[in-house]
């Protein structure tokens, strides 16, 4: 889409998301995973501010996250020091600092002659906890406003900070690239590739990335980078470190996978809120020296997931394919999920079993490496739910443990009813989410006018 600059100002939107298949593995470039885009969003508002400036090589930018309490930061910028974000005040924020770093350092803009940039963050409801809110809405968008700042209200894990990361950088990239196009390919390519820096660079680590990948592109397959890439950047401060981020981001193949897919019709992706407090990074910690300690054996298991993982994407794309070519007994295979008593058609026979083998595998390496991934809790509640009418199949997203859990339904199961009067789910919040396409998208800025 083209920009929607209304005076100045435009805005931009990324998903959230849930890696339903290719948990841990997803950390080597070799193996592919299936990323869903969810309909919680992060948006960023950003406009260019002509308040007189205290000197002419003086720069500030200025981001409001005014649902957070009135959450706010403010920087100040020189092109002396390779553009090291100075905080104004006493609010931190890794994310914003990062951002703030890669994207000036990429295009190096000449600050006499800018004016300041003020960027307003709004979230979704998915992201956060929705204890002590009250909403605000204008008819077009409603968001939840906290009585606390965003470091003391508890996430849902749906990846706040890869969408935040995504949107800023996108909303920078607009002030210094006014034909910015978010749909087309070199415009999302520049997006990604600057987002993946400000992401680990704020993380302090290297993931797979797979997050910022679906708040770019949406609902992907997706194979990572190899970490090597931003791992050999120099240091922030040194003479050299706008040309090699330029190279990295313009000139180096990153060798990704991300590949477009879509749920097949009629079926939906239902995320359950189980808990807060996951701690992948220890999870992961668990999971590698399990790898280690165990090899060749946890290859071997690493591959049985894999060729499991393939099967459950292959068999979602040929559920598509089927609704295409014969609707009418697409239908009819959807009507025996709801009816449980019914035959099972072998394509969602697949579909029950490669998952039932990925998380085999997973309860597995949980026993092995004292890493929760499927712990007992949740093995319970995914089979329950699994049992259900209209529930195809479950599986706990991304690195597992306590947080949450992911169904995959038909669009006439309402499982807030299914399950309202079960004491074994009287731990789940059943999130008001789906799943979308789109990646980073351009969005009205007078969307978000006139919050009461
Ligand atoms: N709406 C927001 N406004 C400002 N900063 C945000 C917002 N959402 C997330 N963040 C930043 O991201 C951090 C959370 O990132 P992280 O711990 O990686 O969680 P997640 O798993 O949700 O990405 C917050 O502490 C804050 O710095
Ligand atoms: C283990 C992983 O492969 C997946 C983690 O997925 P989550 O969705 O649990 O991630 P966070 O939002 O970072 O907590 C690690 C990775 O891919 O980086």
């Amino acid at each position: 889409m083209p920009n929607i600059n209304t005076g100045g100002v435009r805005a931009f939107s990324a998903p959230g998301k849930a890696l339903l298949a290719g948990g841990y593995l997803v950390l080597e470039p070799k193996y592919g995973s299936y990323v869903v885009a969810l309909s919680s969003r992060m948006h960023a508002v950003v406009r260019r501010v002509e308040a007189p400036k205290a000197s002419p090589s003086s720069f500030v930018v200025n981001v409001r996250s005014s649902q957070f309490n009135g959450d706010e930061w403010e920087y100040e910028l020189e092109a002396s020091t390779n553009y090291q974000p100075i905080q104004q005040g006493l609010s931190k924020n890794p994310f914003i600092e990062k951002v703030l770093l890669t994207v000036f350092n990429y295009f190096q803009p000449d600050l006499t002659e800018q004016e300041n940039i003020s960027i307003e963050i709004y979230s979704d409801p998915g992201y956060h906890s929705q204890a002590e809110t009250k909403v605000k809405s204008n008819g077009v968008k409603s968001f939840l406003f906290h009585s606390k700042s965003i470091v003391d209200v508890p996430k849902t894990g749906l990846g706040s900070s890869a969408g935040l990361v995504t949107v800023l950088v996108t909303a920078f990239i607009s002030c210094f690239k006014p034909d910015l196009d978010v749909s087309s390919y070199d415009g999302m390519r520049l997006i990604h590739n600057l987002a993946q820096v400000a992401h680990c660079q704020a993380q302090g680590k290297i993931g797979s990335g797979f997050d910022v990948a679906a708040a770019v592109y949406g609902s992907i397959t997706y194979n990572r980078f190899e970490p090597s890439l931003i791992e050999q950047l120099p240091d922030t401060s040194s003479s050299e470190y706008h040309s090699s981020l330029v190279s990295l981001i313009d000139k180096t193949d990153w060798k990704i996978k991300a590949s477009r897919v879509s749920l097949p019709p009629r079926l939906r992706l239902i995320m359950g809120d189980v808990n807060n407090g996951s701690e992948t990074t220890k999870l992961v910690a668990k999971v590698s020296e399990w790898y280690k300690a165990h090899y060749p054996v946890s290859l071997e298991i690493y591959n049985t997931i894999d060729n499991a993982n393939t099967r459950f994407v292959d068999s979602l794309r040929e559920l598509t394919v089927l609704c295409d070519k014969d609707t009418p007994a697409y239908e009819a295979l959807i009507e025996t999920i709801n009816d449980k008593g019914r035959e099972v058609h072998p394509l969602l026979q697949k579909i029950i079993t490669s998952v039932n083998v990925i998380r085999e595998n997973f309860r597995t390496i949980t026993k092995q490496s004292g890493a929760d991934i499927e712990p007992e809790v949740q093995t319970a509640l995914l089979d329950a739910a699994t049992d259900l009418p209209g529930v195809l199949t479950g599986i706990v997203p991304g690195a597992g443990g306590y947080d949450a859990i992911c169904l995959i339904t038909t669009d006439s199961c309402n499982i807030a009813n299914e399950t309202n009067h079960d004491p074994a789910f009287s731990t789940v919040n059943w999130l008001d989410l789906s799943q979308q396409d789109l990646g980073i998208i351009e969005e009205k800025p007078n969307n978000y006018e006139n919050l009461s």
